[in-house]
């Protein structure tokens, strides 16, 4: 799957927002992405108090801002969240992703507004990934509304803790979470144990030539003693890909960036369309699309749609049906469909 997306645009890095009620199992989720190799950014956006979980991320190096990995760990709380995020993705920085936790307590759309609403090409949207806790949700609904609130606008709902419940409370609190967001990307995690695949693109650093032992070694190493439940780990991912020579057609291109299938979670490609000279880069999450021209030398003609609950036939009849047919023609103002989500000055 690398590769498909590796124009200059793709170096928009995504900021993902992670939310979840006090408890439910955030911190080990960052804890556990940190150890996947990619250099991730975590900002804690705690409103203003001094974060617990700023310390649990970076604790093993005393609280300390930079991780040995390259990984960076900050606070930040509303006003200033623009800031430290336009700091982070700054080149130098080199980051694979940005992931915001924000606080139990935190209104999460406050926050994805933030991000989707962001001028700065370098800031992508990486979607919001809330956590429910298996074993305390349903305790907890009656007095807190806006978990369902929240599961409601999730784009991936990450259902910790099923370890500490039996199958039958399991399946319900997932039918809950159906119920509530009937197209969400779902998945089950134990101690956070989540496929960094599915929320990022991994990169593969085994090229990158003899280094020290860093943090994220050591954090690896220790993830191994705690892998009794690793069946779970990888648990319903499933990407879909396509690889088509010509071009897709626009419409049902845009159909498909804005409508993603039940439990998709993001999709990516480097595109062509009918009649227009260079590739495009797409990228969508939760129905937020970011379209850019596609600088990279990778060739276009790759999509592939990543989720966790996916019906993979219906998404690959999906896929199926996207190029453009021997016996179809193609308007020339169909690519506005597509076009559209180009930022401005990208050659609309
Ligand atoms: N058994 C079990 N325990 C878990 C799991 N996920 C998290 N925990 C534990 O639940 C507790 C809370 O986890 P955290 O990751 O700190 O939760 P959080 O959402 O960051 O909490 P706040 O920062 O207080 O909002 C910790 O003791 C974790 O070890 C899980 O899947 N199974």
């Amino acid at each position: 799957m690398r590769g498909v997306c590796d124009g200059p645009r793709m170096s928009a890095v995504p900021v993902i927002v992670l939310s979840g009620f006090l408890g439910a199992g955030k911190t080990t989720m960052v804890n556990h992405l940190l150890r996947s190799g990619a250099r991730i950014g975590v900002v804690v956006n705690d409103f203003g108090a001094v974060s617990v979980d700023a310390l649990l991320v970076a604790g093993s190096v005393d609280g300390a801002v930079r991780l040995g990995n390259g990984c960076i760990c900050c606070t930040a709380d509303a006003d200033t969240l623009g800031d430290v995020l336009a700091g982070l993705v700054s080149p130098s920085v080199a980051l694979d992703a940005i992931v915001v936790e924000t606080s139990g307590l935190a209104e999460p759309v406050a926050v994805v507004r933030m991000i989707t609403g962001s001028a700065d090409p370098r800031i992508g949207y990486g979607g919001l990934v809330y956590v429910v806790d298996a074993e305390n949700v349903d305790a907890l609904r009656p007095d807190h509304p806006e978990i369902d609130r929240h599961v409601a606008v999730a784009d991936l709902v990450a259902v910790s803790k099923v370890d500490r419940v039996d199958d039958a409370r399991r399946d319900a609190v997932l039918a809950g979470v159906r119920s509530v967001n009937p197209t969400a990307a779902v998945t089950e995690v134990v101690d956070g144990r989540i496929d960094p695949s599915l929320l990022l693109d991994v990169p593969d650093r085994r090229d990158d030539g003899p280094r020290q032992l860093e943090l994220a070694d050591l954090l690896a190493a220790d993830s191994h003693d705690h892998s009794g439940h690793s069946d779970h780990a990888h648990a319903r991912y499933a990407s879909v890909a396509l690889t088509a020579g010509g071009a897709l057609h626009p419409r049902r291109l845009a159909a498909l960036l804005e409508r993603p299938p039940t439990g998709a979670y993001r999709i990516k490609g480097v595109v062509r369309l009918p009649g227009r000279r260079g590739p495009l880069v797409v990228h969508a999450v939760g129905g937020f699309v970011d379209v850019a021209p596609h600088r990279g030398r990778s060739s276009a003609g790759d999509l592939v749609v990543i989720g966790a609950g996916m019906n993979t036939e219906e998404v690959r009849a999906v896929l199926d049906d996207l190029p453009v047919r021997d016996d179809e023609s193609v308007d020339g103002r169909a690519e506005i469909a597509v076009t559209r989500y180009l930022r401005t000055g990208e050659g609309r």
